[in-house]
C-alpha cells in the first residue's frame, strides 16, 4: 500500500506556513563547543531522497535519488516535503545544499505519469504536493544553495530557481529551463514569478513562450544560475557559497529574504484551491492528455 497519498494528505491538512514556521533562529548558530569531539553527522534516508546533516556547521546535504531521472512523483514531492520540514523545525540546521546521486541529471520535473490518464482526485492531490513543494522551500527560513549536476527540465528547474544560490557543473550537455511550453502546458504564475524574480521579466517571457532549454554556459549569461564549476568541485563550491550565506546573522538574512519573496508567496497560498482548481481542468482536457502522450513517446522513441 503507498504510503504517499496518506502523507501527502498528512502535510495537506498540516497546512504549510511559508516563510516558515519556525520562530526565527537568530540564535540557532551551530553549536560545537570547544573542546569537544566533533559533532557526529545525522542522517536520515526515505526511498528516494538522501539527507545528511552535520551538526557542526548545520549544514544538510541532501541527494536526490530516484532512478531514472529524479521525477517529481507525488512520493518524491512528500518526501522533499518531509525532509524539508524536519530540516526545517531542526535548531541544529540553518542551511541545506540540494544534488543527485544520478549521473548527468538533476531532476527532469514533474513525473508526467503522474499527469497522464489519472482521475481528478488524483491530479487535485497531486498539484497540491507540488505546490506544498514549493512553499517550504522558496519559504524556507534556511540557506538553500542547488548544486545542479545534470540536466534540470521544468519542476526540476523550479527547484533550483527556489534556492537562494545555483551552481551548475560547466558542462554544455546540461541544460536547465521552463520548457513546459515544448509539452504543450503552461507554466503555472508561480512558476513563472519564481523565475522572473531570479532572471528577471524580459528573459522569462522569452524564455517560456519558447520553452527554452538553455545549456549550462547560455544559464550562467541569462542569470539563471549563478557560477559554473567543474563537476568534481560542485560540491566544494557549494560549501564555500553556503559557508559565505552562513556567516550573516540569520535574522538579517532570513527577513530580506522574505522581504524579497513574500509578495509571490502570498500570491500562491492567497489563491491555492483556485490554482488546483485550475491545474485539474487543464490537465483533464483530451487535448493536453494527448500532448503529454505524444511527448513520452517522443522521448521513449529518442532511446531506441
Ligand atoms: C495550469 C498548469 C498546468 C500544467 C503545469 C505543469 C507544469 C509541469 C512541469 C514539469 O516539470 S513537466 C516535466 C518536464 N520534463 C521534461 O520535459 C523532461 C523530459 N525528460 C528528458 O528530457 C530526459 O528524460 C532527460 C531528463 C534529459 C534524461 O534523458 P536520458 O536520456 O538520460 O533518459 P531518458 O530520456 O531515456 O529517460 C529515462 C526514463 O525516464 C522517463 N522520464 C524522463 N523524464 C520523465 C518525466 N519528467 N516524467 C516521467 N518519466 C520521465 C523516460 O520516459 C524514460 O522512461 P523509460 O525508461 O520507461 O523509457
Amino acid at each position: 500500500m503507498a504510503a504517499a497519498p496518506i502523507l501527502a494528505r498528512r502535510i495537506a491538512r498540516s497546512g504549510v506556513l511559508p516563510l516558515c514556521c519556525r520562530p526565527p533562529s537568530w540564535d540557532r548558530a551551530p553549536r560545537q563547543p570547544p573542546g569537544l569531539p566533533l559533532a557526529p553527522c545525522r542522517a536520515f534516508s526515505n526511498n528516494k531522497i538522501q539527507v545528511e546533516l552535520d551538526e557542526s556547521s548545520g549544514v544538510a546535504m541532501m541527494k536526490f535519488k530516484s532512478p531514472p531521472v529524479n521525477s517529481l512523483s507525488l512520493d518524491f514531492l512528500t518526501e522533499f516535503s518531509i525532509s524539508l520540514e524536519k530540516l526545517e523545525n531542526d535548531r541544529a540546521c540553518r542551511g541545506v545544499i540540494i544534488t543527485s546521486t544520478i549521473p548527468k541529471i538533476f531532476s527532469s520535473g514533474l513525473d508526467i505519469m503522474e499527469m497522464c490518464g489519472k482521475n481528478v482526485e488524483h491530479y487535485g492531490e497531486f498539484w497540491r504536493a507540488v505546490q506544498e513543494m514549493w512553499l517550504r522551500l522558496y519559504g524556507s527560513n534556511m540557506v538553500t544553495v542547488a548544486a545542479v549536476n545534470g540536466s534540470s527540465p521544468a519542476g526540476g528547474c523550479l527547484i533550483a530557481l527556489s534556492c537562494d544560490y545555483r551552481i551548475m557543473a560547466e558542462n554544455p550537455k546540461f541544460s536547465i529551463g521552463l520548457n513546459e511550453a515544448q509539452l504543450g502546458i503552461v507554466a503555472p504564475f508561480w512558476f513563472k514569478d519564481t523565475f522572473v524574480n531570479v532572471v528577471g521579466h524580459r528573459i522569462a517571457e522569452r524564455s517560456l513562450q519558447l520553452g527554452s532549454l538553455h545549456p549550462a554556459p547560455e544559464a550562467l549569461k541569462l542569470g539563471l544560475v549563478d557560477e559554473l564549476v567543474p563537476e568534481e568541485k560542485l560540491l566544494e563550491k557549494a560549501s564555500a557559497v553556503m559557508a559565505r550565506w552562513l556567516a550573516l546573522p540569520d535574522h538579517a538574512r532570513q527577513l530580506t529574504k522574505s522581504m524579497m519573496r513574500k509578495a509571490v508567496l502570498d500570491h500562491l497560498v492567497a489563491h491555492r484551491e483556485e490554482d488546483i482548481k485550475n491545474f485539474i481542468n487543464f490537465i483533464s482536457k483530451e487535448s493536453i492528455q494527448k500532448s503529454l502522450r505524444m511527448y513520452m513517446e517522443m522521448l521513449k522513441k529518442k532511446k531506441s
